[in-house]
């Protein structure tokens, strides 16, 4: 299954559905993601902070695919903002993987009170002008935030990656990120352990279109041109997930899904959360 991708304004390009590894460890979480890559998946997402780095990158030496046609992403822990700070947890994260390069690198908090985060821009800037990072991004920033990075740098992330979700459709920030050229990225895209799947208008579109619920929220984030990834540690549920682009919502019903917007599901509020 060959899933389209998006041109990014640096001039690489990013599969428009991803995985999402968070939880995915140790020997299980080797055979999922190696499953899951097998099974047409090309954007796998994990963290310095999710303690699976080595998992994916085993994962990676497993599969058959080649190591150019997949993007691989990680992030840059709170602890270690700091221009020289990052420079160092980015080697321990290249070690982890066992790359040679990482394809796409995240701030993944801004932590504004420690006020460290343009500093780790500009060491992230100078990975990529190394060729160690492919693409640059940012992770839960604000549009002030970016605005801030390209003020202060003129290198602009090529994604942020924020909480997305229909309970939280962001179209501010989206509108924000589409006048710049920033790809939104969704994580927990299914609203995980909420009770979307069983909202009304989900479950008669999932009818409508002989499509699962989930398949229908997926879809919802591709019609809003952002790139969904959810994590799954079901090999059927995760295939079902990249099965999302042989049908279309209308704009209608894009509207009906992003009208069950009530705000954010947990406390990350970029502002004011802090993870270490
Ligand atoms: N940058 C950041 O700050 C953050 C990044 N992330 C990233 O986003 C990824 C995805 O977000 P995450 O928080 O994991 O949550 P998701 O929104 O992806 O939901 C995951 C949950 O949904 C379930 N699920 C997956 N597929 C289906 C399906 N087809 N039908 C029904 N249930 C399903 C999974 O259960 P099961 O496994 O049993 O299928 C799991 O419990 C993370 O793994 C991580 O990579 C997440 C949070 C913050
Ligand atoms: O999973 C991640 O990448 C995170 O940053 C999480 O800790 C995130 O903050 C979250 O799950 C919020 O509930």
């Amino acid at each position: 299954m060959t899933t389209p991708a998006y041109a990014l304004r640096d001039g690489n390009s990013i599969p428009a559905i991803g995985l999402g590894t968070s939880g995915l460890d140790d020997q299980a979480g080797i055979d999922a993601i190696t499953t899951a890559i097998a099974d047409g998946y090309r954007l796998i997402d994990t963290a310095y902070n999710y303690g699976n780095e080595e998992a994916v990158g085993e994962a990676i030496r497993r599969t058959h695919v080649d190591r150019s046609d997949l993007v691989i992403t990680t992030k840059l822990p709170g602890r270690h903002h700091g221009f020289d700070e990052t420079l160092a947890s980015f080697e321990q994260s290249r070690k982890n993987l066992d790359l040679d390069w990482v394809d796409l690198y995240l701030i993944h908090w801004p932590l504004p009170r420690v006020d460290k985060y343009l500093d780790s821009w500009r060491a992230m800037i100078s990975l990529r002008e190394k060729g160690l990072v492919r693409s640059i991004g940012v992770s839960n920033f604000t549009a002030d935030m970016l605005t801030r990075l390209i003020d202060e740098t003129s290198v602009a992330p090529v994604v942020n990656q924020v909480e997305l979700h229909p309970y939280f459709p962001q179209a501010q920030l989206r509108a924000f990120h589409d006048e710049h050229e920033i790809r939104t990225e969704s994580w927990s895209p299914l609203a995980k352990r909420s009770d979307l799947m069983q909202e009304p208008v989900i479950v008669e579109l999932a009818d409508a279109h002989g499509v699962t619920p989930a398949q229908v929220v997926l879809r919802w984030h591709v019609e809003l041109g952002a790139v969904p990834i959810p994590k799954s540690s079901d090999a059927a549920r995760r295939r079902a997930n990249l099965d999302v682009f042989g049908f279309a919502l209308a704009s209608e019903e894009v509207d009906a899904i992003s009208a069950l917007s009530r705000g954010r599901l947990w406390g990350g509020d970029p502002d004011t959360h802090e993870e270490f």
